[in-house]
């Protein structure tokens, strides 16, 4: 298991940075790592990356490619002039798709930590039943999860109902990165498989990404420490227990 504590990801899902600035240069130095997903980089591309970078942020770019293995290999080479530490792709693209970005990554981005998105987090167990994946949720996070493995990627993204199963399944060095997070008493959203902020984190996540209950907090800076502290110490109360033992 690793020994830092569990780390707050800002999802970033606006259009230009401008539109969250107060936000974030407010938690600069308090949150170190912002997502850039679909909305920003289709937006205002690898500009967008290189600002949140600026900012001081460490960058997690959100693509979830999915293609050929060879045009995921180019993307992957393609992004890895850009100031990123974290970069996704779906596991159900397949073994020889994760192989070949894997083989890119080690080529032009060594430093890169390449994350498989397992099931999305959005995904219920009878809306994946009705993509003709008979298989529940969590055995084809496992599933996924081991492919992705075996396949040379780094890291996890997967729902916090699942970090505990692949912690058991997999060696401790696999970064596992959980959206789906909303403390208690905020709006579920558009998301079926969620835990709290301290619920993931006391489950082993290495990182926990939140977008809605951060920006449509009445006070996103406050809401942001707050979930920020709460993983932390669940994660610093699971780490004691474990050196006790
Ligand atoms: O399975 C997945 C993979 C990625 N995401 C992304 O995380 C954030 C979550 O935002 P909230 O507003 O906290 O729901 C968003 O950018 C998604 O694209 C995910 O939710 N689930």
């Amino acid at each position: 298991m690793s020994s830092a504590p569990c780390e707050l990801i800002l999802a970033l899902d606006a259009p230009r940075p401008a539109d969250i600035a107060p936000a974030l240069r407010q938690l600069q130095g308090t949150v170190l790592w912002a997502k850039v997903g679909l909305e920003m980089f289709t937006a205002c591309g690898p500009d967008c990356v290189r600002e949140i970078a600026d900012l001081g942020y460490r960058v997690f770019l959100d693509l979830k490619l999915h293609d050929i293995p060879n045009t995921v290999a180019r993307a992957v080479t393609s992004v890895a002039s850009l100031p990123i530490g974290m970069l996704t792709l779906h596991t159900s693209g397949g073994r020889e798709m994760m192989q070949w970005a894997a083989r890119a990554r080690a080529e032009h981005a060594p430093e890169l930590l390449l994350l498989g998105v397992t099931v999305l987090t959005s995904t219920s167990a009878s809306s994946l039943h009705e993509t003709g994946v008979a298989a529940s949720p969590a055995d084809q996070v496992r599933r996924l999860g081991s492919l992705a493995v075996e396949a040379g990627l780094g890291g996890l993204v997967c729902s916090p109902l699942e970090i505990a199963l692949l912690r058991t399944a997999l060696a401790p060095s696999v970064t596992l990165v959980t959206p789906g997070i909303r403390p208690s008493g905020t709006a579920t959203d558009d998301q079926a498989r969620i835990l709290t902020p301290a619920q993931a984190a006391a489950a082993g996540a290495n990182f926990l990404v939140v977008g809605r209950p951060i920006f449509n907090a009445p006070d996103p800076v406050a809401a942001a420490k707050l979930i920020a502290q709460e993983a932390a110490h669940a994660s610093s109360a699971k780490l004691s227990s474990h050196a006790a033992q």
